[in-house]
């Protein structure tokens, strides 16, 4: 007798590698301490940038977009669980200067993608 096909289809499948991940939109605010130097403020932008192309290159930040007018941006992220999420954004060089929403996302039915 054979036995019928299976066919398996995550929810929330990372496009490339097709591992399951969670994706995520975060909204970040950024506010130094008025006390704060501009030296400071360079340095944690320097240290910033690193840690963000990092991710980026590993494809855990899938795009970056700064609010227009706003010391802040929009992100979406893509990530193995809640968990990395959370390691991830406590360790930006700004998280303590930052305000951070973040929004679960899923599938839309009418996307093409
Ligand atoms: O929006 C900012 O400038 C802060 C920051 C958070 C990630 C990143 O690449 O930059």
């Amino acid at each position: 007798m054979t036995r019928p096909t299976v066919v398996r289809v995550a929810v929330n499948q990372h496009p490339r590698s097709g591992e399951s991940i969670v994706k995520f939109l975060c909204r970040m605010q950024i506010q130094f301490p008025e006390s704060m130097s501009a030296e400071e403020v360079a340095q944690k932008q320097a240290q910033e940038k690193e840690y963000s192309q990092g991710l980026q290159e590993a494809g855990e930040l899938e795009a970056i977009y700064r609010v227009v007018g706003q010391y802040a941006n929009v992100s979406i992220f893509e990530v193995e669980s809640n968990q990395r999420l959370h390691e991830i954004l406590s360790g930006f060089p700004m998280y303590p200067y930052m305000t951070i929403e973040t929004t679960p996302l899923c599938q839309h039915p009418n996307s093409i993608r």
